[in-house]
Order: C-alpha cells, then structure tokens, then sequence
C-alpha cells in the first residue's frame, strides 16, 4: 500500500536516449526524450510505428534502462536503481496493463481473484470487498466469478485495470490497451481508463497508436523519431448558454536546449526545408521559408494558409502571456 506521494512530477524523463545495437547496428529508439507527466493527470503518448513508444513504457516499467538521460517515476530512480528496489518499483509504484489481454489475468483465476492477487502480495486487508469494489468502478461486478476466458476482450481489459490498480500504485501504465479490441470496445476500455483516473486519483499514462485517445485525456503528447514532438491539450469550458463544450489545443514542445519539432502538416503546407529563416518580433517568433523576403507578403512558390493573421507562407509561434494552455508553456 502507497503512502503520501513524493514531491515533484509522478513522472519526469530528460534527455531519455534508448540506443539498441543488433549484429553490429546502431538503432537509436529514443534519442533524448523529455516528458513531465504531473501527479494525478491522464496522458496519452501517441506515435508512428518504430517511433519509441513501446521503448519508454519498458523503461518505465522497470523493464529496461535507458543508454543515457534521466528517469524518474515517482521518487525512483530508474537509472541508478538495484534489483531489490527494481522490485519494490514493480510491486508497489507501478501498474501495468499490457496490450494482450492474456498478458493481464491469470487465466485459472476469477475476475474477483485476480483483482485479489496484489491484495495478497500487499497483505491488506478486506481483500474480496475491495476487489469487488474495483471491479463494480470498472462496470465490471457481474463477471467476479468468471474465468477471463468467459469474459470479452473489453470487459477482461476493465478487470485488467482494476487489477493494476489493486495495488495502489502511484502510476498506471498502459501499453496500447486497445490494441486487440474493435472501435466500440476501445472507446469503452479508454472510458474506463479516464474513470479510474477521476475516481481513484491515479497518475496514468497510456501509450497507443490510436489518435483517437486524445479525445479520452488531458493531454496527448505525440513522439516523433525517439523525441517528444508536439503536445494537445484538453479543456473543457462552459460557455455563456451554460453548455460546456470541449477545446483542443495543439502545442510544439520546446526542450531545453531550445530546440523544437515543427508539426509535419505544418512543415509540408508552408513547404519548409533545410533552411528556415527566423524572425523575432516582440512577442513571438516568426518562421519562414528561407526564400521568404522580410518584408513581402508573398515568399516564391506559396499561397499561404487561409484564415491566418501572419504573412502567408509563415508560421508564427506566438508567446502571449494569456492565449489558452500557454501559461505552463505546452512544453512539459
Ligand atoms: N530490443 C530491440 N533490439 C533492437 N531494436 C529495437 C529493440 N526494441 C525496439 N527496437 C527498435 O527501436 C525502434 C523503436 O521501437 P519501439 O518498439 O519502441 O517503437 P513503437 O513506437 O512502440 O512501435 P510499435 O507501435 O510498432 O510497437 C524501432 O526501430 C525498433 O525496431
């Protein structure tokens, strides 16, 4: 059982470099990722096959060490720590809800037990009405007494979930959680996953390669090439007729060092390349084509987007101190 949590993000990985070296080749997986996931926020990591997602979650799972960089779940070290404390990361900081549903529950047991396992492990106490308690936040109290054979592949993921999270882990993982489901069942199961956030509290972060996943989180931060490239933002806002309506937000992140990822839409619309030429006005940064000439509407060759307040075939990436999401910089 968890105590109070430790100051700091429940999750904050910097410069994450990941190099794999097969028969004599070099892959680099994760080439300096940074990624601050605050205590108690839902994110989603979404990226391309090959982009190092699956890469993270085994380093954050405890499965794996990155070549290089910093990572730190809750309080632990995930560089420098030994086997004993590897052990207490996994039984006590971390849940885990992989991608096959096989993976999750152990097949000889009910929903009810299986939930019970890390009950058993903690030594807490009023083990079966806590595990039918999670099972009933998962809308899943109707199969306690069935084997996941008999259950379907969504409701054994929601039992997954409740078994992870059994444990009072400080963090739940989750690595494509729908990767195995149809459309209907996995809007269902990434439902659940945002209940049990609201519900217990629990930091999440889920890793797919599902787009459709920002619509179920705070944030979504997208992994181009090992590297954190831009990040959507959530919020819902009540408007003057009472309604509360849902706005999205998309930001590039900004690490350190001050480099940045362009959006490739971005980068294929304005037909950027190579070279990019800068401009710095007094409250924001001016991005144009090389051949853009200061001062000229029109750069060679380029319509420009509608709708846009910056001279067309350039994008502006505005710092205001109150535009929308902006206060925390986008770039976590
Ligand atoms: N154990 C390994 N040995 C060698 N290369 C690896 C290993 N694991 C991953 N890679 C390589 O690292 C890169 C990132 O892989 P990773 O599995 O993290 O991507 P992913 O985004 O999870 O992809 P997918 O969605 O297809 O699972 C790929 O080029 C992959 O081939």
């Amino acid at each position: 059982m968890t105590t109070t949590a430790p100051p700091g993000p429940a999750i904050l990985c910097e410069d994450l470099v990941r190099v794999f070296v097969t028969e004599g080749v070099e892959v680099q997986a994760l080439q300096g990722l940074n990624l601050r996931v605050d205590t108690g926020e839902l994110v989603a990591v979404v990226g391309a096959s090959g982009s190092g997602k699956s890469t993270l979650l085994t380093i954050l799972s405890g499965l794996d060490r990155p070549t290089a960089g910093t990572a730190v779940v809750s309080g632990t070290n995930l560089v420098t720590m030994g086997g004993a404390e590897r052990r207490r990361y996994q039984r006590d900081v971390v849940g885990f809800v992989w991608q096959q549903t096989s993976r999750n529950l152990l097949p000889y047991l009910t929903a009810a037990e299986n939930v019970a396992v890390p009950l058993v492990v903690s030594g807490a106490r009023g083990r079966a009405a806590r595990a039918l308690e999670l099972l009933d936040v998962m809308g899943v109290a109707d199969c306690r007494d069935r084997l996941p054979a008999q259950m379907s592949g969504g409701q054994q993921q929601r039992v997954a979930i409740a078994t992870a999270v059994a444990g009072s882990p400080r963090v739940l993982l989750a690595d494509e959680p729908t990767g195995e489901l149809d459309e209907s069942t996995s809007q269902d199961v990434l439902e659940a996953m945002r209940h049990v956030n609201a519900t217990l509290g629990v930091t999440t972060l889920i890793v797919t390669h599902d787009p459709t996943v920002s619509e179920h989180v705070h944030r979504t931060v997208q992994i181009r090439d090992g590297r954190t490239s831009t990040e959507v933002l959530r919020r819902t806002e009540r408007g003057e007729d009472g309604v509360e309506r849902l706005h999205a937000e998309e930001f590039a992140v900004l690490d350190k060092v001050g480099r940045l990822q362009l959006p490739r839409e971005v980068v294929e619309r304005l037909d950027l390349r190579d070279r990019v030429r800068l401009g710095l006005e007094t409250d924001h940064v001016r991005v144009s084509r090389h051949d853009h000439v200061p001062g000229t509407d029109d750069p060679p060759g380029t319509d420009g987007p509608p709708g846009t307040d910056g001279p067309p075939g350039t994008d502006e990436a505005r710092g205001t101190d109150d535009s929308p999401g902006t206060d925390d910089g986008g770039a976590r």
